[in-house]
């Protein structure tokens, strides 16, 4: 029994046992779970910061390159700086010197204003004296001067016997013709002259205008000058005068225009301030047209007027002139008006007197001095005989001839008095006597200088009428003894 208690209680105990073990074994199933889940949350745990390690490496690595980029370029940069450090200093250096080279040019500067004054001021007391020696120069080789000019021959023409022995100073010309006598003997005959200048078939517009660039110097010094081109019909006026499209053939009138407008400039820096104005006119059968009128044909009446203020013609249009190239505008212009005229009347423009004038007022703002000078550039009508003209059956021509020659001897009587005036005082100039030298007068008077250019043919058929003209020029030339009496005069 006790063995059946014992066995009993061993039952027992082994059931609690077994009740303990299947509990035990529960709890540690349970701890076993638990374990597997930690477990599976610290796998977790461990992958996340396996990741967050590896992302970390991948800064670190970023990191360490950036650092190392950053060192290069901070070494870079302080090399840089070093540079620029350098620089500063040489800048700085340089700046010194340029502060005390400044107060050295201020100083040279100020000094400069005073030299600058001073030379401006014996500038203007040099421009006064060129002005008088510019004119003395211009007196001394004569008021008034006359030049030859003979024109090349054109393709089939016959040309004169023309010489020009004079190789030095270019002032003669010898014209010679042989004939047969009645009594079957060779005759020949030689004509001499000489001019101021003789400009053979060859010569250039430039060379004839450096001689004529003299007086546009003079009338922007205040006087008035007359340039007129004398000759017959088809000698080279128009040419000598207006001259060709080109550069090098441009004439006396362009080149004279130029030549003031760039003397005019010049002189600015001196204090001078011009204004000019231009009108061109022609004169045909003692009429005044305005070849720069705004109709084809000028119907307007127009007369001369002489008053203090000089020489006007009324209902004249005038043009403010603001630069050569205008004027060669206007010049234009007035040429188409003349041919328009031309072919409607007869060959006009070679029957008429044209005159361009070019009036310049000066204005010193320095010294306060004004002058007042003109330049009239003359293409005067072709001087060829009645017979010469062919007008002698034709009623219109041979009023147009008679008025020409009537105009041009006047032309002549006024220079030869005015020549004559100065070897003996006062006289009457006949200025009247026709409208040109009546439109012409205060620019052939007093302060004036005149320049005739005979234009030559070179042509036999043409000899007769180049002596007449070589004659007539002869006169005129005849007159510049007056002038050079009228400086020994002042001399004693
Ligand atoms: N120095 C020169 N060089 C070249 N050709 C010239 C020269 N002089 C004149 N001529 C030519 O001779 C011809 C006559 O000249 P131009 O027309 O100038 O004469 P003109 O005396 O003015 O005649 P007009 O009284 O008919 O106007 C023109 O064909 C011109 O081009």
């Amino acid at each position: 029994m006790t063995q059946r208690r014992e066995l009993d209680n061993y039952s027992d105990e082994i059931q609690s046992l077994k009740k303990r073990h299947a509990q035990e074994v529960d709890e540690y199933e349970a701890g076993l779970r638990k374990k597997d889940r930690e477990m599976r949350e610290l796998r977790e745990d461990l992958r996340v910061a396996q990741s967050d390690l590896e992302r970390e490496r991948e800064t670190v690595t970023s990191l360490r390159a950036t650092i190392s980029s950053q060192s290069t370029a901070q070494l870079t940069l302080a090399t840089q700086k070093n540079v620029l450090q350098a620089q500063c200093d040489a800048v700085q250096a340089s700046l010194d010197a340029a502060t005390a080279t400044i107060s050295q040019l201020q100083l040279d500067l100020e000094s400069s204003r005073k030299r600058i004054a001073e030379l401006e001021q014996d500038a203007r007391e040099a421009e006064g004296v060129r002005r008088k020696l510019h004119n003395m120069v211009q007196e001394l080789k004569g008021n008034i001067r006359v030049f030859c000019r003979v024109r090349p021959i054109l393709p089939k023409e016959a040309t004169a016997s023309i010489a020009y022995p004079d190789r030095r100073d270019h002032k003669e010309i010898v014209l010679s013709s042989s004939s047969e006598s009645a009594t079957g003997q060779e005759r020949k005959e030689v004509w001499n002259f000489s001019f101021d200048r003789v400009f053979e078939p060859d010569s250039t517009q430039a060379e004839v205008f450096e001689e004529v660039s003299q007086l546009a110097q003079s009338c922007v010094d205040g006087y008035n000058v007359c340039i007129f081109a004398y000759g017959q019909t088809g000698s080279g006026k128009s040419f000598t005068m207006e001259g060709g499209p080109t550069e090098s053939t441009a004439g006396m009138i362009p080149r004279a225009v130029e030549q003031v407008f760039s003397v005019a400039e010049e002189l600015k820096s001196k204090g001078w301030e011009y204004k000019m104005e231009g009108q061109f006119l022609e004169i045909y059968n003692e009429t005044i047209n305005d070849l720069l009128g705004k109709d084809e044909f000028d119907k307007k009446k127009h007369e001369i007027k002489h008053d203090k203020s000089g020489t006007r013609v009324t209902d004249i249009v005038t043009i403010p002139l603001r630069s050569a190239t205008q004027v060669r505008s206007l010049l234009a212009i007035a040429q188409s008006r003349r041919t328009v005229a031309a072919t409607l009347m007869n060959e006009r423009s070679s029957r008429s007197h044209s005159v361009f004038t070019l009036k310049i007022q000066g204005n010193n703002t320095h010294t306060g001095e004004t002058c007042d000078g003109s330049l009239n550039l003359v293409d005067l009508a072709g001087s060829e005989r009645l017979k010469e003209s062919g007008a002698a059956n034709d009623k219109d021509r041979l009023k147009e001839t008679q008025s020409i020659n009537k105009s041009l001897s006047a032309l002549g009587d006024v220079i030869a008095a005015l020549g004559e005036k100065g070897e003996k005082g006062e006289k009457h100039i006949p200025y009247r006597n026709s409208k040109l030298t009546y439109l012409l007068q205060n620019s052939l008077s007093g302060n004036s200088k005149t320049l005739m250019i005979l234009n030559v043919s070179p042509l036999a058929v043409h000899l007769g009428e180049s002596l007449c003209s070589l004659r007539f020029a002869t006169k005129v030339n005849n007159t510049t003894i007056g002038t050079a009496k009228k400086q020994t005069r002042s001399a004693s």
